[in-house]
């Protein structure tokens, strides 16, 4: 899959099916619709193209909107390079682009920069300045400019927003199993890890505290969990807590993993948390003694539930 940072750096010269969309967390039902767009593109001899933006038109449009988001755009990309689509348009999203016209944004971005000979797009698909325009419009513009309509049914696309609903929702709630069922794949945290206030190996769990710079991503309920990263090339499991540290006095929301079996210095470091499962909610222990010996359980639990299902 290669990528381009707008509809104008892509300079390829070939016939396109082009789909369009957020497409957030490249769940179960976004990937039936991408099969679908690379299933068609093979079988018109044409490259599957998708486009999407970026910041999510929210962000730009809602001043103050607080929308959270299944992937930052660096997850989005590899879980999208995972589906054989051969290429993504990743354009930005300003106030000047969504002043644009339904047929300026069709003439100049579908047609001419992409190259669209076939558009596969939602029912209720919606675009242009104040998104007035609807897939009758896009209809129109096919037939004058050439290309080819396709609907995405409702029940597909009510398949793809249910099931987004149910992640977010269960991220929320730290039901970790629900939403690696509708992703199809291990729910992830992406960051750097930060120095804390060097508790942690005080009572001999030294946690890396996991810095995400994207403010829009959605972060798990606070609680407890148990994770695995790939570091230095090998499967290392954690268990990770996610909440404010009551215990220690704690304010702001942190994102701490003691990793298993594991010693090493990873400050600095890029980490990726991938969930498995959860295990309890934060609680506010008396002392450090308390917190420590619910630690141990947590690793115990942790230990055995990888041995039954790992
Ligand atoms: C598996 C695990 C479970 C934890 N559970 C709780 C908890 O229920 N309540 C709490 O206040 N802190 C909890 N903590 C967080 C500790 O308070 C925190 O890791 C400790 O203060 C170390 O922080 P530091 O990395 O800044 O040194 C947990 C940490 C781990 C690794
Ligand atoms: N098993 C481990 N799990 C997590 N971090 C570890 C582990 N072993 C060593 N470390 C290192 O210890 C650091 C965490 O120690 P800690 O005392 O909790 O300090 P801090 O408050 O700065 O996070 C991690 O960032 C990492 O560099």
């Amino acid at each position: 899959m290669k990528e381009y940072s707008s509809a104008t750096s892509y300079k390829i010269d070939q016939p396109s099916v082009v789909t369009i969309g957020t497409f957030d967390g490249v769940h179960v039902g976004h990937k039936a619709i991408l099969k679908r767009l690379v299933d068609s593109a093979a079988k018109e001899g044409m490259v599957s193209v998708l486009l999407t933006f970026f910041p999510h038109p929210r962000m730009v449009l809602q001043q103050g909107s607080d929308i959270k988001l299944i992937n930052t755009i660096s997850e989005k990309k590899e879980l999208l390079s995972r589906t054989g689509l051969d290429h993504l348009v990743v354009h930005p999203f300003t106030a000047e682009f969504s002043r644009m016209t339904a047929v300026e944004y069709v003439r100049d971005i579908l047609v001419h920069a992409l190259g669209a000979k076939k558009v596969i797009i939602g029912y209720d698909h919606r675009f242009g300045r104040n998104r007035t325009a609807s897939i009758n419009d896009l209809r129109e513009f096919g037939s004058l400019y050439e290309f080819e309509v396709e609907e995405i049914s409702a029940q597909e696309i009510s398949e793809v927003t249910v099931s987004s609903t149910k992640i977010r929702k269960a991220i929320e709630e730290g039901d970790i199993t629900t939403a690696n069922q509708y992703l199809g794949y291990p729910f992830m945290l992406s960051g750097v890890v930060v120095k804390g206030k060097r508790i942690g190996r005080t009572i001999d769990y030294p946690t890396a505290n996991l810095l995400i710079k994207e403010t829009y991503k959605l972060i798990p309920g606070n609680g407890v969990y148990i994770v695995f990263s790939e570091i230095n090339g090998s499967l290392v499991y954690g268990i990770t807590s996610i909440g404010t540290n009551p215990t220690v006095g704690g304010k702001n929301k942190t994102i701490e993993t003691y990793f298993l079996d594991f010693n090493e210095d990873l400050y600095d470091r890029s980490l990726r948390i991938e969930f498995i499962a959860r295990i309890r909610e934060e609680e506010t222990f008396e002392t450090m003694a308390d917190l420590k010996d619910a630690i141990q359980k947590d690793e115990t639990f942790a230990r055995n539930y990888l041995k039954n299902f790992g």
